[in-house]
């Protein structure tokens, strides 16, 4: 069977996207896996497929594969590449588009510069909504790795992510305590883990440790989980740029309530048809 394929990649982070609307394309997980392996297969970080909704008001529905062959509930980067796949491809006329995604709407906008701003939603922080098991909401939860004790801010921007913060984003051990808590049985859905220096109230660097990935050169909703905890802690301003390993995002949150803003680049790589 050959299906088509088009690649394309946010600040590095990089996806493999099937059009649904007009075909039926379901993957195994061994399908998914072996797309995504780099050298073997294509090569990304996670895999999506753009589908038609049947929602009154909502122009697409979105699922989102990680590497390892789990479906996810949302992706930043890969909203963008979403909303420049849909235009690109003639699916639409629209600038300003609603996303059905597993954990809620997100609304793309394409701006005249193309780059996309995604409404990624309100944020949650009710352990329960995450997943995380504690007591109530806190700014910081002390949290054990092995005999190491870390703090982290707990968060879903849709999915479930750790943050934490470093001195040296160079330094930060994003392989080894990454790997362990996006494992952690306090997570019981897992979590993608960021490890975020704060360079002054507008500017972080952040590199992340994505659940069923690994390190990956960016990640939108880490981008996002990392600013609403840095603002929370009253270290950041409500626009910062994020510094990640493939490039910059904006992101703006006006505090609780508030839904969160990402701006950056979607970029199309490449069209190709792969035989499964
Ligand atoms: N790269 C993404 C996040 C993709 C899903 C994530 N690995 C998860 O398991 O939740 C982004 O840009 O947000």
């Amino acid at each position: 069977m050959q299906i088509a394929f088009t690649k394309m990649q946010g600040l590095g982070n990089d996806f493999i996207i099937f059009d649904n609307t007009s075909n039926s394309i379901s993957l195994t997980t061994e399908q998914i896996r072996f797309i995504a392996r780099r050298r073997f297969g294509v090569g990304c970080d996670q895999l999506l497929f753009v589908e038609a909704s049947n929602k009154p008001n909502v122009d697409f529905r979105y699922r989102i594969f990680n590497a390892d062959g789990e479906e996810v509930q949302q992706c930043g980067n890969g909203a963008r590449c979403f909303a420049r796949f849909v235009v690109d491809k003639g699916l639409t006329d629209k600038k300003n588009l609603v996303i059905e995604t597993h954990s809620g709407l997100i609304c793309p906008q394409i701006e005249e510069n193309g780059d996309i701003t995604v409404n990624m939603g309100v944020p949650r922080l009710n352990p329960v909504d995450i997943p995380f098991n504690a007591d109530k909401v806190e700014l910081q939860y002390p949290i054990m790795v092995g005999t190491d004790l870390y703090k982290i801010g707990a968060i879903s921007i849709g999915n479930p992510h750790a943050v934490l913060l470093v001195d040296s984003i160079e330094t930060a051990p994003v392989e080894t305590v990454g790997a362990k808590l996006s494992l952690h049985h306090r997570f019981p859905q897992r979590a993608n883990v960021s490890f975020m220096q704060i360079i002054d109230n507008s500017n972080i660097k952040l590199r992340v440790y994505e659940r069923g990935v690994g390190e990956t050169l960016a990640c939108g909703t880490g981008a996002c989980a990392a600013v609403v905890v840095g603002q929370r802690l009253k270290r950041l301003d409500s626009i910062v740029t994020v510094n990640l390993p493939g490039g910059q995002l904006q992101i703006q949150w006006a505090g609780p309530d508030a839904a969160v803003l990402m701006t950056g680049p979607a970029v199309h790589v490449f069209e190709g048809t792969i035989e499964l």
